[in-house]
């Protein structure tokens, strides 16, 4: 599909009432394109899981508007959304083979058993959901959520339990996923290592506002990790984060324009520098590409229309 797989516009979630209230999602603002490995980063409480519950259809905004696959309503496209969420829920008591068999019924005309079967890999097939591990549970849950062909995949925390070469394992099938079908995949993760590489789209969320959003390369540079003598200025360019040695100036900055190379060695920060300094640095300013940025597609398609016109 072309166009967004999510736009939100002053997306906001606000938990409990009065005293009580926590505005989990304050006024997000954003657009993923279709077709896109969405990487949704963040501190703990950023509200990343709030965010995909939304998306997943199982909350409704407190204010401002989220459409998903073209659609403001979500109820008509969860047959073609799958969700993992955290706790990953299964039935306890299903065998993993009827845990599978489910996956065939309440999905007709979508299923694909081979898929899923695939990424169930070894597992028992006759063991009961209850005796899996935290791992095993993970791999079962994904393997119902790929069997749907599911357009939009929503995955908050994938990674977490899995080991190093299911990880390895389950970051290729998602690519795969992706270039064979199109499938858009939004996935939270604290794992930064593991998202470079994989991730081509980026949302980084925290206190509930989108502080980058866009394709991951496009951000990264953007930016510059530079060293130089304390007294050279830095400006115009924005100073995320610095630190001092001495009279040595380390900083990563966001570029206005081209950094002078003959006053400062420059690098370009890897995803994972760059996420870390802007999580040590909540005072950033936000930076959203015109690919992320609400609104930005109807923009160029009405531009384009007038100029063919
Ligand atoms: N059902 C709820 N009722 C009240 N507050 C909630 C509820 N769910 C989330 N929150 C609050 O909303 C904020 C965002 O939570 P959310 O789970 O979306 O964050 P997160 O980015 O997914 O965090 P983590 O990385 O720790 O999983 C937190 O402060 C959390 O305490």
């Amino acid at each position: 599909m072309t166009g967004a797989a999510m736009e939100a516009r002053g997306l906001t979630m606000t938990y409990g009432r009065r005293r009580g209230a926590h505005t989990a999602l304050d006024g997000c603002s954003f657009r993923l394109p279709a077709g896109r490995v969405c990487a949704l980063v963040g501190p703990n409480g950023a509200g990343k899981s709030t965010l995909l519950n939304l998306a997943a259809g199982l909350a409704r905004p407190s204010a401002g508007s989220l459409t998903v696959l073209g659609s403001a309503d979500l109820s008509a496209v969860r047959g073609r959304i799958a969700y993992v969420p955290q706790d990953k829920p299964l039935y306890p008591q299903l065998s993993v083979a009827d845990t599978l068999w489910s996956g065939g019924e309440l999905n007709p005309g979508r299923w694909d058993a081979e898929t899923a079967d695939r990424i169930a890999g070894k597992l028992p097939r006759k063991a009961r959901v209850r005796t899996l591990s935290g791992g095993q549970r993970t791999r079962l849950a994904l393997a119902l959520a790929l069997g749907k062909r599911p357009e939009l995949m929503l995955l908050d925390e994938p990674m977490a339990d899995l080991d190093p070469l299911a990880r390895h394992e389950l970051m290729g099938v998602l690519m795969a996923e992706t270039a064979e079908h199109g499938t858009t995949i939004v996935m939270s993760s604290h794992i930064l290592t593991e998202l470079e590489g994989a991730c081509d789209f980026l949302l980084f969320v925290d206190g509930g506002r989108v502080r980058l959003g866009g394709e991951a390369e496009d951000i990264v540079s953007a930016h510059a990790l530079v060293t130089g003598r304390t007294d050279h200025g830095l400006a115009p360019h924005t100073v995320v984060e610095s630190r001092t040695t001495g009279r040595q100036l380390t900083a990563l900055v966001r570029k206005e324009g081209p950094v002078d190379e003959s006053l400062w060695a420059t690098t370009e920060p890897s995803l994972e520098e760059l996420l870390l300094a802007h999580l040590r640095s909540p005072d950033a300013p936000p930076l959203l590409t015109p690919s992320a940025s609400a609104g930005t597609a109807k923009a160029h398609e009405t531009r384009a229309a007038v100029a063919s016109a």
